[in-house]
């Protein structure tokens, strides 16, 4: 299995591009699912997720044709056709590699009236149900049963083979919920009203792609969304957004190191929250339009606290890198995680760096410290993962990192990004 060799302490200098997001990826193919005429996607990311779901999808009947080379303005160009879906099943196989492959569920059931989606269980950071995903499709007309590990969906005999509109009371932010919704209640009869909808970037996304596609949606980038739904809907070419985590990642990787780095083709307004907390910590953020500069040569990084919120507070997908910063940081931090109840399995690879943080709870107290050392380290999920290379880059000595398909998940080239701005990373094939 791949790992990464890390010499650090070396502060990062140049030109990071950023790609699209893997978040708003993935639920904009799943659309595709909705129309028998083709979806164009640019600026897609090249990524682990985005191949599982490609493979999910092939499964289903979609046709996939990747266009030319990725270049720097488009990333890589994905048309998908669902003229001719065979098969209504998403297997066990493909889901529990990647819990996104469930929205596929509000996109089937509503075009074809029944589904056959895996259950995907619960993963590194939590038990993540997917009962209000189930409750939204109820609330749209559809029954649902759960046997062998699959959610078994179809619409009601009475509404003859059409979703109707409903009201969609959310008890809790979900993101992946909302979209399914979302998706679902493009396709069904009469208005739908979404409450408590997450507002996420990447849920404004899928928005604006649905209404590219013919959907007719008011309220995006609210917390109440109404969808008027339509009989049927048209392919359409959407850009995916840029990924508001791996430019947060990047610019953590400048703080870390001291250093100073523009992080270019990004969307500044997705981050609002993560750059007022850099910000707070004595890092200078200089926003453009498309670019974010990060100069943190010379800087004294503060320890603050700081606390998970669902959009537009700061995303837990964020969580685990800001606590590598603040593990090298002046002064204590206290990292609350209001999200995931298991989102810390990062911390005893962080100690084993020489970082000085403990758990109480949802919260971890970080002691900042001015050097970490370099260790043999191990990740169990994404955030985790790269939050482990993040303190490679900042610690004295070697560190490896191993179980490195967690990273492929998330981030593109993550190796090539750094090292072009002066990181000692590499990838040891094995
Ligand atoms: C592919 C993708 O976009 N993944 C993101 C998405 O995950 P995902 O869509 O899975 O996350 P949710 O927003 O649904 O989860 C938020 C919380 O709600 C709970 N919950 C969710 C659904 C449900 O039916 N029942 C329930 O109890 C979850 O266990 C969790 O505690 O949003 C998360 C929160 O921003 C991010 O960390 C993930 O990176
Ligand atoms: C948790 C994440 O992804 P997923 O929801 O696919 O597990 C993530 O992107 O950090």
């Amino acid at each position: 299995m791949d790992r990464i060799r890390i010499v650090g302490g070396h502060p990062l200098r140049g030109t990071i591009a950023i790609g699209g997001a893997k978040n708003a990826a993935l639920p904009l193919m799943t659309a595709a699912l909705l129309t028998e005429e083709t979806l164009r996607l640019t600026n897609l990311p090249h990524l682990a997720d985005i191949v599982t779901m490609a493979n999910l999808l092939a499964q289903h009947g979609v046709e996939l044709h990747l266009n030319g080379e990725a270049t720097a303005a488009t990333g890589r160009v994905l048309d998908l056709n669902a003229a001719n879906i065979t098969n209504l099943t998403a297997p066990y196989d493909l889901v529990r590699k990647m819990r996104a492959s469930v929205l596929v569920l509000g996109p089937l059931l509503a075009r074809y009236g029944s589904c056959r989606v895996s259950l995907p269980g619960g993963c590194a950071i939590g038990t993540r149900p997917v009962d209000l995903h189930l409750k939204a499709m109820e609330a749209l007309g559809a029954e649902i049963t759960l046997d062998e590990g699959y959610i078994n969906a179809k619409i009601k005999d009475s509404l003859n083979g059409r979703l109707k509109g409903g009201t969609i009371i959310f008890p809790m932010v979900t993101v992946g919920g909302t979209e399914n919704a979302l998706m679902a209640a493009a396709l069904a009869d009469g208005v739908t009203t979404i409450v408590n909808a997450a507002q996420e970037p990447e849920i404004t996304d899928l928005a604006q792609c649905l209404i590219a596609m013919g959907a007719q949606i008011t309220g995006i980038g609210t917390n109440c969304l109404k969808v008027t739904g339509v009989e049927r809907l048209h392919g359409a070419d959407y850009a995916v957004v840029p990924d508001r985590i791996e430019t947060g990642t990047y610019a953590i990787a400048a703080a870390i190191t001291r250093g100073d780095v523009e992080l270019t083709g990004v969307r500044p307004d997705t981050m609002t929250a993560v750059l007022k907390t850099l910000t707070e910590t004595g890092v200078e953020v200089i926003e453009g339009e498309t670019t974010i500069r990060i100069k943190a040569d010379g800087a004294e990084i503060r320890g603050i606290d700081v606390m998970t919120e669902p959009h537009p507070g700061f995303p837990t997908d964020m969580q685990a890198q800001f606590m590598a910063l603040m593990a090298t940081a002046n002064g204590a931090s206290m990292i609350t995680e209001t999200i995931f109840e298991n989102r810390f399995m990062h911390v005893p690879e962080l100690t084993r760096m020489g970082a000085r943080i403990n758990v109480h709870g949802s919260s971890a107290i970080v002691r900042g410290m001015p050097r970490l050392s370099g260790a043999p380290v191990m990740a169990t999920d994404l955030r985790a993962s790269v939050s482990l290379v993040l303190a490679g880059l900042a610690a004295h000595g070697e560190t490896i990192v191993n179980r490195i398909y967690h990273l492929d998940r998330g981030y593109e080239r993550l190796e090539d990004k750094l090292a072009a701005c002066g990181a000692h990373i590499e990838r040891l094939r094995d």
